[in-house]
């Protein structure tokens, strides 16, 4: 079972991940495309890299936005596989 990050571990993370947000138990950031099929575009991407890490976003996406929320099901809280997804997808 992965570990549950503490709220120390978080806070000296969340520098790593600009433009994520710590809300409870996850962090989320809203991503603002030209469109819809550029939005989606980016949802085709992160959904393969959610597979490729078995770990998957919750996230909706209206028209050219998309909202993006990470945390970790089988740690009850932020791990640092939400770290390393955030990144991936930003990188
Ligand atoms: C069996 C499978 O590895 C697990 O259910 C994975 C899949 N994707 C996951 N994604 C997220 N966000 N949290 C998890 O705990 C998780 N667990």
């Amino acid at each position: 079972m992965i570990a549950r990050l503490n709220d120390a571990e978080i806070t000296a993370a969340l520098p790593d991940v600009p433009g994520w947000t710590r809300n409870g138990d996850g962090i989320e950031r809203q991503y603002r495309f030209a469109d819809f099929v550029t939005a989606f575009a980016f949802m085709s991407r992160v959904a393969l890299l959610a597979e490729k890490a078995d770990h998957h976003p919750e996230w909706s996406n209206v028209y050219n936005k998309v909202d993006v929320r990470l945390t970790t099901h089988d740690a009850g809280g932020l791990s640092a596989r939400d770290f390393a997804l955030a990144k991936a997808i930003d990188g």
